[in-house]
């Protein structure tokens, strides 16, 4: 489902955050990437989300070598894609409810697919009563719900987390955990970027870590 064939990425005027990486994950597979701070996590997620491109090998999502794809098609492509991120990126001036229905609104679906669609993700991430409120108004686990019900309103086949736990206690990060492995249950990949050993160690899923751009395991 996702394969990184050979892949380096050297950014301008830098050292190499990636060497020759290979690996492939399956539909429907849920694994980790660890590593110490500076070891690529973050460059290696940006690859898949096509926010930057790789200096030589290969990234296929679906068999679609996407280092090869025109800009025009990328959009397309990021339809594929759930981002989540540590700091939530949720727009704080608006509601829950436009903060999920935003990748539709931005895909030209009609209102009421929308509404429909947005109500299904609050209700798989337990938010459904929360729609009309504002983000600084809910806690910060519920925060990172609202990111993961953006993150799924388009039915990704893929999700990527960049150290969604990072800023939740151990039970409100047990609960994240616990939806990844829901939506892995349905078949969608996800991968995960994590500092946090200990929750990784305790849930046995693969893990993918990078040592100075290099992977260690795979
Ligand atoms: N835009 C950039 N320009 C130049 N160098 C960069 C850029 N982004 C990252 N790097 C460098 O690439 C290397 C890998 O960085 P990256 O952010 O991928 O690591 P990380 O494992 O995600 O780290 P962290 O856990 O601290 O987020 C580092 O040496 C970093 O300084």
């Amino acid at each position: 489902m996702l394969r990184f064939e050979h892949v380096s990425k050297r950014y301008p005027d830098a050292g190499e955050a990636l060497t020759d990486v290979s690996f492939h994950l399956h539909r429907g597979e849920m694994a980790f990437l660890t590593g110490r701070s500076g070891a690529g996590k973050s460059t290696l997620l940006k690859l898949i989300a096509m926010m930057e491109q790789c200096t030589r090998g290969s990234v296929l999502l679906d068999g679609q070598d996407i280092t090869r794809i025109g800009e025009r098609k990328i959009p397309y492509m990021r339809r594929n894609l759930g981002l989540i991120f540590q700091d939530y990126k949720l727009l704080n001036d608006r509601t829950v409810f436009d903060n999920v229905a935003l990748p539709l609104v931005v895909s030209g679906y009609n209102h009421q697919e929308v509404a429909r669609r947005v109500r299904a993700s609050l209700d798989k991430v337990g938010l459904l009563g929360k729609e009309k409120k504002h983000p600084l108004a809910l806690s910060g686990g519920e925060q990172q719900r609202v990111g993961i019900a953006r993150a799924i309103v388009n039915k990704p086949k893929l999700i990527l987390a960049d150290e969604p736990t990072g800023n939740l206690d151990p039970d409100l990060s047990a609960e994240v955990m616990f939806m990844f492995e829901q939506f892995k249950q349905v078949g969608v990949t996800v991968l995960i970027a994590s500092h946090d050993i200990e929750l990784i160690n305790h849930l046995g899923h693969r893990v993918l870590t990078l040592d100075k751009g290099h992977l260690v395991v795979s």
